[in-house]
């Protein structure tokens, strides 16, 4: 196998060595359903069994490659060869079969830990690190250079019900944490998935909004039917740049009541408004 076709060997198996640099929040790597103290709804026990439930959507890929269209997961990623280092990685494929969301190989399929269809699986990038950003709190900021399409990490929180996020959404906090990812079923329903990392939850947590960001959300599955939010870079990144995303996720939503203060020559002034 040549150099250009191999990846580095520590991306076969999850690791996340992050830690939050306020002790009062719970560094969690991955999604964790929410303990509800005393309810337990139809909702709940529905969003917990649907957690639990594994998409076994597999392949049988006996190229042990999963990068063309004879993958049933589609050719999601691509190799990116860093210039200077020679190192490899994972980049989105601008030509992947669906571009929203993204399904990855897992422990149902033939092929290896090492195929080309894995990456949001085995956890963080190892470049990031949390600063202060005036006015804003915290933010994520990249140490080294990132390439377009490139992981960056898992949006990952305690997954709520609709009902226990509507009850959170309200309360005063000056941190807004809640993301709802809105999603089409092939049967053309809405699936909503709600995530908050405010007591729990990774480094995804500190990536602040901006007007122009340089990252987006997309829903990703590996394999449970309940899919992760992954942070993909949607431009190249130099070392020392805040990572952003647009919290109203590129609609057009309107406009909520907390100044922006994400510097960017088209700021809209103001975060956006994401009630659901
Ligand atoms: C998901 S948190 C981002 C991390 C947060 N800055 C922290 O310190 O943990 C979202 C909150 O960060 C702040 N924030 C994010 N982007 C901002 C921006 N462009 N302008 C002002 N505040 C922002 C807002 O208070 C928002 O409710």
């Amino acid at each position: 196998m040549s150099r250009q076709s191999s990846l580095d060997q520590r991306f076969f198996e999850f690791s996340d060595n992050y830690e939050h640099p306020d002790q009062g929040v719970d560094y969690i790597v991955e999604n964790e359903i929410f303990s509800p103290s005393s309810e337990f709804t139809k909702s709940y026990e529905d969003l917990r069994e649907a957690f639990n439930s594994y998409l076994s959507s597999s392949c049988a890929c006996s190229d042990n490659d999963c990068t063309s269209d004879s993958c049933p997961h589609g050719k999601n990623y691509q190799l990116f060869v860093h210039p200077t280092t020679s190192k490899t990685e994972l980049v989105l494929n601008p030509s992947r079969n669906t571009k929203e969301f993204l399904c990855e190989c897992s422990q149902f399929c033939k092929c290896p830990k090492s195929c080309k269809n894995r990456r949001v699986q085995f956890g963080p990038r190892d470049d990031l690190e949390i600063k202060c950003c005036e006015g804003k709190g915290m933010g994520l900021f990249t140490k080294s250079f990132i390439p377009a399409g490139a992981f960056i990490c898992e949006y990952a929180g305690e997954l709520l019900t609709e009902s226990e996020a509507r009850k959170r959404d309200v309360e005063p906090n000056p941190m807004k944490y809640l993301l709802c990812l809105n999603e089409i079923s092939a049967s053309a329903n809405k699936i909503q998935t709600f995530v908050d990392p405010i007591r729990r939850g990774n480094i995804g947590r500190y990536l602040n909004h901006s007007c122009e960001p340089n990252c987006e959300i997309l829903s990703v599955r590996v394999d449970s039917i309940i899919p992760k939010l992954g942070i993909f870079a949607t431009k190249d990144i130099c070392a020392g740049q805040e990572l952003t995303f647009d919290y109203a996720g590129g609609s057009a939503q309107s406009l909520g009541e907390k100044s922006c203060l994400c510097r960017s020559e088209n700021c809209r002034k103001f975060l956006p408004n994401t009630k659901f």
